[in-house]
């Protein structure tokens, strides 16, 4: 396994004064692929936020790279939650995907012909060329969360962080995107993704991360992802429909 790239360290918080996050300590280490899975409100979303410096520690310490986080945040690309965009924002497929080139471009200068023919390959490797010249918000929900993958592949960070990329998402989608996943692993990259289908967890990822405002457990899914600690995690809020890979969870909601 390859080296500690991120070490977070007894990281806490809140909105106003409800403590969300507890003291979650845990190392992500080079090339691994992992899924962050818990309950709605687990501070599934705050805790990528919390690590990537959107919204402020109460306690802890984060480090990239062995270095803090506006040291390294140029290597660092993040996926949000697709429902937390202002998709109204008037800009077309191929301007969003550039955005991720601006770490290189930088934020004055304008993207030069190479920039947007970037931009537009990594659209066609998601399938989205054709709507390359669509309005953003003229995109369905699945075909928006591919250009944002799209911007996520030309900004060719080492550490992903992605929010839900496969929520509301048709099978093909799912697919394109899983594929794009094993690729950034199989190119030495790491990836964190906020993962929701319990069903899926041992096919798309080597380690599992289980959150419920504390960290209950991190590790190898094989070893990390039983019966026991998936219940511990929803505590109670699952059913079992039968042996094996077959169960529904009940949201807290
Ligand atoms: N902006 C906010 N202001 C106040 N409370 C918030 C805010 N964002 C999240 N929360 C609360 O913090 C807790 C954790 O939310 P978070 O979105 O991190 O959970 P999650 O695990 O990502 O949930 P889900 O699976 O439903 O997306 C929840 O109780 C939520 O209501």
């Amino acid at each position: 396994m390859g080296e500690i790239i991120l070490q977070v360290d007894n990281l806490s918080a809140s909105y106003r004064k409800t403590t969300v996050l507890n003291n979650v300590n845990f190392k992500i280490r080079k090339g691994s692929l992992t899924g962050i899975i818990g309950p709605n409100g687990a501070g599934k979303s705050t805790l990528l936020k919390t690590i990537l410096n959107l919204h402020p520690a109460l306690t802890g310490s984060v480090r990239f790279f062995n270095q803090p986080f506006q040291q390294a945040k140029k290597r660092i690309g993040y996926v949000p939650q697709r429902g937390s965009v202002d998709w109204d924002f008037p800009t077309d497929a191929l301007d969003v995907v550039t955005m991720g080139l601006y770490g290189k471009i930088g934020w004055l200068k304008r993207p030069n012909r190479k920039h947007k023919q970037l931009a537009y390959e990594a659209l066609e490797k998601m399938g989205m060329a054709d709507y390359a010249n669509r309005q953003i918000s003229q995109l369905s929900g699945g075909q928006q969360q591919r250009v944002f993958l799209a911007r996520a592949l030309v900004q060719d960070a080492d550490f992903y962080f992605m929010d839900e990329p496969l929520a509301g998402v048709d099978a093909a989608t799912e697919r394109a995107i899983m594929n794009i996943l094993k690729e950034l692993k199989a190119n030495g990259k790491t990836v964190m993704v906020v993962h929701h289908d319990l069903q899926t967890v041992e096919d798309y990822f080597d380690h599992v991360l289980l959150l419920n405002k504390t960290l209950l457990c991190h590790g190898r899914t094989e070893e990390i992802f039983t019966k026991e600690n998936i219940a511990k995690t929803y505590g109670g809020n699952m059913r079992w429909m039968g042996e094996n890979r077959e169960y529904a969870v009940h949201s807290v909601e």
